[in-house]
C-alpha cells in the first residue's frame, strides 16, 4: 500500500494544532478546531459526540459483528517551547511536548479516510482528553458513551523520537509501566535567617527527603523487578533571608509490578515519618493520577506485526518496554489491543521543550494506521 493520505494537508493541520496545546480537560480550542475538521467530512452512517473536552466518533459499518476502537490523545503540557518552529505554541508555557499533535492529526486522516471508504464492522475513535494529567481514560471509559460505542478491539500510537521515521516498534504483554504522580508538602516553623535554631528549615527538611528517596531504587526495590522515583519539580520558601516554612516536591513513580508499587509508596510514607520526627515538620503525601500498565494483548500483537511485516510503509521492530506512563492502559485493561511506538526521529525527547518530531512521518504514519485499522474492520482478513 502507498501513502494514501496527503502529507502537506495533514502537516498543515499538525501545524495548527501544535499552535493550541492546553492543559487537561481544558482543550477547548483543540476539540473545536478537531470537530470542524470532522464537519467537513460528515456522512450519514458517522455520529460525531464530545465527551468532555473529547471526541467519540462512531462510523456504522456494511455488515457489522464487531467493534474496531481507535484513540488519539489531546492534551499538551507545561513546558515553554524552544524549538525553531515558525508555527510554535501561541500558548504561553504550554508545548505539544509529548506529540499529541501529531497523534491527533494521524487520527484525523484515519477518520477522513473510513468516511470515504465506509468499512464493513462498526468504527469509534476517541479523541481523549488529559493524557497526561489527572487522566481522560479513566472518567472516559466509566461514560454512558463509552458503554454504548465500546469496541471489541482498540488500538493506539506514542511518538517515539529515537526511532527513525517508518519504524514502528512494539511488544507483546507489559510496553508501559504503571505510574503514580506524586506530591509531598512539608511544613515547619520557618523565621529569620539569622536565627536558624530557632525554625525547622523546610529547605533543609525536603532536600533530605529527596536525597533519601535515590535509596527506594537502589536498596529496597528487588534488582530484578524495575522502579523509577522522579522528582520533577521543588518549590520552597519565599526569600533568600527567610527560613522557609513549606517546601513542595512533585514527582512521579514507576514500576513494572504492581507489587513494586506498593513497597515503593510504604517506603516513601515511612521516610515521611522519619523526615516529620526529625525536622520537627509535617508532612502530607498526595499521590495524584495513577496509571496502570499498558499490556499489549499477544494474540492481536501477533497478527500486528504480521500485518507490519508485510507494509510497504513502514518497518517493524521489536522493542523493549518503558518506564513511560500511559492511560491508554485503562483501555488495554477493559478491551484488548496494541499500542505501539511510531519513530519521529527527533534529537530532544519526549517532554523536552526542543521535541521536533520529524513532521514527514505523518503521511507513512496515517497510512499505517489505515493499513492496520482495514484489516481489522474487512471481515476477509481476519483471522
Ligand atoms: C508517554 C508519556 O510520556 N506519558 C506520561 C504520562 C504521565 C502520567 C502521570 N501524569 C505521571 O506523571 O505519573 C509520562 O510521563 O510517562
Amino acid at each position: 500500500m502507498k501513502h494514501i493520505v496527503d502529507q502537506e494537508r495533514l502537516a498543515a493541520r499538525r501545524r495548527a494544532l501544535h499552535q493550541i496545546p492546553e492543559q487537561g480537560f481544558k482543550e477547548i480550542k483543540t476539540q473545536n478546531y478537531l470537530l470542524a475538521v470532522f464537519e467537513e467530512s460528515k456522512t450519514d452512517f458517522m455520529t460525531i459526540e464530545k465527551w468532555s473536552t473529547g471526541i467519540v466518533i462512531f462510523i456504522a459499518g456494511t455488515a457489522p459483528s464487531k467493534t474496531i476502537g481507535y484513540r488519539a490523545d489531546m492534551d499538551g503540557l507545561p513546558v515553554t517551547e524552544n524549538t525553531d518552529y515558525e508555527f510554535q505554541s501561541r500558548h504561553e508555557g504550554m508545548m505539544h511536548a509529548c506529540g499529541h499533535d501529531i497523534h491527533m492529526t494521524i487520527g484525523t486522516a484515519a477518520v477522513e479516510y473510513f468516511a470515504e471508504h465506509r468499512p464493513e464492522n462498526n468504527l469509534v475513535f476517541f479523541f481523549q482528553p488529559a493524557e497526561e494529567g489527572p487522566g481522560g481514560a479513566e472518567p472516559m471509559l466509566k461514560s454512558k458513551l463509552f458503554k454504548q460505542r465500546r469496541p471489541d478491539e482498540i488500538y493506539a500510537l506514542h511518538i517515539a523520537p529515537e526511532f527513525p521515521v517508518g519504524t514502528v516498534a512494539s511488544k507483546p504483554g507489559i510496553l508501559f509501566a504503571n505510574t503514580s504522580e506524586l506530591f509531598i508538602d512539608f511544613q515547619g516553623k520557618g523565621g529569620h535567617a539569622a536565627y536558624p535554631h530557632a525554625t525547622e528549615d523546610m529547605v533543609v527538611a525536603a532536600s533530605h527527603f529527596v536525597t533519601q528517596l535515590q535509596t527506594i531504587v537502589s536498596r529496597n526495590v528487588s534488582p530484578l523487578d524495575s522502579a523509577v522515583v522522579t522528582v520533577g519539580k521543588v518549590e520552597a520558601g519565599t526569600k533568600q533571608n527567610i527560613i522557609a516554612e513549606t517546601a513542595r516536591i512533585e514527582g512521579t513513580i514507576r514500576t513494572l509490578s504492581v507489587k513494586a508499587m506498593q513497597e515503593v509508596k510504604g517506603r516513601i510514607e515511612s521516610m515521611c515519618k522519619g523526615i516529620e520526627a526529625s525536622f520537627r515538620c509535617r508532612t502530607s503525601i498526595d499521590y495524584g493520577a495513577n496509571y496502570c500498565q499498558v499490556y499489549n494483548d499477544e494474540k492481536l500483537m501477533e497478527q500486528f506485526v504480521k500485518k507490519a511485516e508485510s507494509s510497504d510503509v513502514i518497518t517493524f521492530q521489536e522493542c523493549d518496554k518503558a518506564m513511560t506512563g500511559e492511560d491508554f492502559g485503562y483501555f488495554l485493561e477493559e478491551v484488548p489491543g496494541v499500542m505501539f511506538w511510531l519513530g519521529v526521529n527527533s534529537e530532544y525527547g519526549l517532554h523536552s521543550s526542543r521535541l521536533q518530531p520529524d513532521e514527514s512521518v505523518l503521511a507513512p504514519g496515517a497510512s499505517w494506521v489505515i493499513e492496520w485499522l482495514e484489516s481489522r474492520l474487512n471481515k476477509n482478513e481476519i483471522d
